[in-house]
C-alpha cells in the first residue's frame, strides 16, 4: 500500500478498495519497524490515528469524504496540535502540550486526513541538516550517514522512507525545498501569506511558511487545495482567491519561458547537480519550453541579509520563552532575573542561541542602521531582481543546493559552512515568491533536486509545469531500498 502515491491512496480509499484503518495501521507498522534507524518522529500518535481513521472511513461510507479523507499524514513538530506535544524539536518546549490547534491541522483535519504523529525538525527550524534537534539528528533514508536536510529533515526522511503518504514542513530559508531535494520528494514552499501561519510556532515571521512535502506534484496539488486560503487570525494572511491546484496539472508548457540564474551556476556548484540541471532544461525544452539565461544580480547578497534578518526575528520571537510562561524551567531559581536566565541557557541549543545573539546584536542601538536596515534594503534589491527576471521569463529553474545530502557530522563545527548551503533558497523566501522542488536525478545513490521558482501567487503554475517533467521522468517515482 505504501508505494502509492497520496492520489492513488485517495482514489483507493473512494472506490473502498482499502479501509483508512487498514492504511493508517500498515503505516503505524511501518513508523515501528523502521523509524528506530531514521529517527524521523518525535511523537507518534496511534490512538489519535486510529479514532481518525475510523471517522474518516464512516465518512467515505456516507458519501461526504474529500479528497484527503482517510489519508495517512505526518506533521512537523512546529505546527501546533491540541492535546499533542508540540516541541519545535527543542527541550524548551519538550513538555508543551499545545492548547490550541494550528489553522493549518485544523484544515487537514477538518479535511478528514489522519495525523499519524509529530515529525522531527531542527529546533526551532533553525539548521539546514536537522542535527540541531533536542531529540538527536535524523537519517536520509537514501543513505543512513547522510543528512536529509533540514530543518524540515523529518518530514522528509518519513515521507521519502514510506512512513506516510505525505506530510507538512515549513520552509523560511529553504526548509521544505532543500530537505525535499535531499530526499526526492517534491516539495512546495508558496507564495509569503498564501498559507496561515496561526498556531505555526514562529522563527522569522516575515519569511517563514508553511507547504506540503509529498511524492509527486500532484500529491502537493491535493495538499495544498486544503492548505491555503484566508486566516483573519493570521495579520500576514493574503486575502487572494485559491486556484484548483489539481485542474491545470494536465496544461500543456509549449512556449513556457524558463530562465537559468547565471549568478548560480558559477563556483561551488557540484557537477553532477550541474549536469542533472541541464539534462532537466533538455526535458523541459522537448516539452516544448525554451530555456534562456538570465541574471539575478543581488543574489550574493542573500545569504548575509538573510543571516540578519533570520535572527533579528527570531531573538525577538523567542523572547516568549522565558521559563515563567511555556516549556521549560530551571529547577529552584534564585530569584526572577536567576529563572529567566538559567531557564533559556539551559532550555534552548547552541544554535539557538548563536542566532538570539546574533540577532539582538544586529538590532541593538548604534548598529541597527549598520546591519538590519542594510539588510532590508539589501532584501528590496532582491525582490526587484525577481520582478525584472519575471518580465522576461515565466519561470526561474536552478538547483536546491550546491550538493547533494551531506554526511551527518560534516557540517557542525562550522556554521557558517552549513549557512552557506542555503544559497540557492533562501532568495526566494526574502523575495516572498513561490517554489517548488522536485528531483532531477540521483548521483552516487543519493537525490538531486532542483526548483522551480515563480511570480506571487503562481502554484498553480508551478503545479503544472512539475507534473508535466514528472510524467516523462521516473525520479520521483525511485523508493530507497530497504523501505
Ligand atoms: N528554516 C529554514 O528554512 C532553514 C534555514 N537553513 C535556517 O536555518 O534558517
Amino acid at each position: 500500500m505504501h508505494e502509492k502515491t497520496l492520489a492513488e491512496l485517495s482514489r483507493a480509499l473512494h472506490s473502498k478498495a482499502i479501509s483508512s484503518v487498514e492504511l493508517t495501521e500498515h503505516y503505524l507498522q511501518r513508523i515501528e519497524q523502521h523509524d528506530s534507524q531514521l529517527n524521523s518522529f518525535i511523537t507518534v500518535t496511534p490512538e489519535l490515528a486510529r479514532e481518525q481513521a475510523k471517522a474518516a472511513d464512516a465518512r467515505l461510507a456516507a458519501g461526504d469524504a474529500t479528497a484527503l479523507t482517510g489519508i495517512p499524514l505526518a506533521h512537523k513538530d512546529v505546527f501546533c496540535t491540541q492535546g499533542v506535544r508540540t516541541s519545535c524539536g527543542s527541550k524548551m518546549l519538550d513538555n508543551f502540550v499545545a492548547p490550541y490547534e494550528s489553522t493549518v491541522t485544523a484544515r487537514f483535519n477538518a479535511a478528514g486526513a489522519v495525523t499519524l504523529g509529530k515529525t522531527n525538525m531542527d529546533e526551532f527550524a533553525m539548521g539546514s541538516s536537522t542535527e540541531s534537534s533536542f531529540y538527536g539528528p535524523v537519517c536520509n533514508p537514501w543513505n543512513a550517514e547522510h543528512v536529509p536536510g533540514g530543518s524540515s529533515g523529518g518530514s522528509a526522511a518519513a515521507v521519502a522512507a514510506r512512513l506516510c503518504a505525505a506530510a507538512t514542513g515549513t520552509d523560511t530559508g529553504g526548509s521544505i525545498r532543500q530537505p525535499a531535494g535531499f530526499t526526492a520528494l517534491t516539495g512546495l514552499k508558496p507564495t509569503y501569506g498564501r498559507i496561515s501561519r496561526w498556531g505555526m510556532i514562529a522563527y522569522a515571521s516575515s519569511l517563514d511558511q508553511g507547504g506540503p512535502m509529498a511524492r509527486s506534484a500532484e500529491d502537493c496539488a491535493l495538499l495544498l487545495q486544503s492548505m491555503a486560503g484566508f486566516d483573519p487570525q493570521d495579520s500576514t494572511s493574503v486575502d487572494h482567491p485559491v486556484d484548483d491546484y489539481t485542474s491545470g496539472l494536465n496544461g500543456s508548457i509549449k512556449g513556457l519561458r524558463i530562465g537559468l540564474p547565471k549568478e548560480y551556476f558559477a563556483s561551488g556548484l557540484d557537477s553532477a547537480t550541474a549536469a542533472a540541471i541541464e539534462a532537466a532544461c533538455q526535458q523541459f525544452r522537448a516539452l516544448g519550453a525554451e530555456v534562456q539565461e538570465i541574471s539575478l544580480p543581488n543574489a550574493e547578497l542573500a545569504i548575509p541579509a538573510y543571516y540578519v534578518i533570520a535572527p533579528a526575528e527570531a531573538s525577538s520571537n523567542l523572547s516568549r520563552f522565558d521559563g515563567v510562561r511555556f516549556g521549560y524551567r530551571c529547577e529552584d531559581p534564585a530569584d526572577l532575573t536567576d529563572l529567566y536566565k538559567r531557564s533559556r541557557a539551559e532550555g534552548f541549543g547552541a544554535e539557538v542561541k548563536r542566532r538570539i545573539m546574533v540577532g539582538a546584536y544586529a538590532l541593538s542601538a548604534g548598529y541597527y542602521d549598520a546591519y538590519y536596515l542594510q539588510a532590508q534594503k539589501i532584501r528590496r534589491l532582491i525582490k526587484n531582481d525577481f520582478m525584472a527576471a519575471y518580465e522576461q521569463v515565466d519561470v526561474i529553474l536552478c538547483p536546491t543546493s550546491p550538493t547533494p545530502a551531506f554526511r551527518i557530522g560534516e557540517k557542525i563545527d562550522d556554521p557558517v559552512s552549513l549557512y552557506l548551503t542555503d544559497i540557492y533558497t533562501i532568495t526566494a523566501n526574502l523575495a516572498g515568491v513561490p517554489g517548488i522542488a522536485l528531483p532531477a536525478g540521483f548521483t552516487n545513490g543519493l537525490p538531486i533536486g532542483m526548483q522551480l521558482l515563480g511570480p506571487y501567487f503562481s502554484e498553480a503554475h508551478l503545479l503544472n509545469i512539475a507534473h508535466q517533467y514528472q510524467q516523462h521522468t521516473d525520479w520521483h517515482t525511485r523508493i530507497p531500498t530497504g523501505y
